[in-house]
């Protein structure tokens, strides 16, 4: 029987589900981060933070197998995704739960049908089922009263949360959410960053966040990685990083406009190139 017919409770629970170990990542000949070892256990909340451009959204591309390593594994459940077929990077990838920034619902489906999408998709199950299923992860997250509602009648934070219950409905082992709290009011902010926790908990599955938003994620998280210089420049419990002196968690942490986290863009060998024909071009 194929991995992704076995419902994932009756699956050996992975001992780790997802890691990373001696990665680098990049495009082309340009890599962005370096040396990046990572262990993510299956009930743990773990938080990936750093600047704009410090390489989250490209940590989160090789996660899912959408970017191979230039260097060093990425393993989901214990299979590195670099050695697998395309096919078996997709029975991997059923095992998780994707959440992107914007949530992209369906416009054309009510908020039911939005969630019901999955199963429809990868299982057989009768409409039955289906109904129960939607209805407890729309409960889950507080929306159920709402199942009937298109999605131009909810709220930008109710999307949200109808895109966690749709994230959530094949009951994932991984859950991986990229900017969670960006563009949220404070009241949707701290609904949302307990709901992360709550799921991971109720599903004992393993939550990796992609994040700036250092109160809600530091209030949540098991451990925490800051990313910056192209590599991890501090990781550890919340509570350590916040005892942390490194003037770069430090600069992070308080939200301070001067110290070694770079402003600047860095220079690109693209950006190189032109500016060397700008200067050919003037001589
Ligand atoms: N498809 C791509 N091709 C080439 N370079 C890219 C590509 N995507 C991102 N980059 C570069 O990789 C670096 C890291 O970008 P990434 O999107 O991973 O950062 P981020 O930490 O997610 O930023 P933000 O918080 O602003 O979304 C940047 O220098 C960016 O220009």
């Amino acid at each position: 029987m194929p991995d992704s017919a076995i419902p994932p409770t009756a699956r050996p629970p992975a001992d780790v589900a997802l890691s990373f170990s001696g990665l680098s990542v990049g495009y082309g000949d340009r890599t962005i981060l370096r040396d990046i070892d990572m262990v993510v256990r299956p009930g743990q909340v773990v938080a990936i933070m750093g600047g704009s451009g410090s390489g989250k959204t490209t940590l989160l591309r090789a996660a899912v197998g959408q970017l191979a390593p230039q260097k060093g594994t990425v393993q989901a459940f214990g299979q590195d995704l670099s050695r697998l077929s395309g096919d078996a990077v997709f029975t991997v990838r059923k095992r998780m739960g994707v959440l992107f920034q914007q949530g992209a619902l369906f416009t054309d489906l009510d908020v039911y049908e939005n969630v019901a999408f999955p199963l429809r998709e990868h299982t057989d199950w009768p409409e039955s089922k289906i109904r129960e299923t939607v209805l407890a992860k729309l409960q889950a997250v507080g929306l159920k009263a709402a199942a009937f509602l298109r999605t131009s009648e909810i709220s930008g934070g109710m999307a949200r949360r109808v895109a966690l219950a749709r994230a959530v409905v094949l009951d994932p082992e991984l859950i991986l959410y990229d900017e969670p709290f960006a563009g949220l009011d404070p009241i949707s902010l701290g609904v949302t960053a307990q709901l992360i926790r709550t799921m991971t908990d109720q599903l004992g599955c393993a939550s990796v966040l992609i994040t700036h938003d250092v109160q809600e994620s530091f209030a949540i998280a098991d451990q925490v990685y800051l990313l910056g210089k192209g590599s991890v420049v501090a990781a550890g419990s919340p509570a350590s990083l916040s005892a942390s002196q490194d003037p770069y968690v430090r600069q992070f942490l308080d939200g301070a406009p001067d110290g070694p986290v770079a402003f600047e863009y860095p220079e690109t060998p693209a950006y190189l190139d032109w500016l060397a024909r700008q200067q050919a071009g003037k001589q």
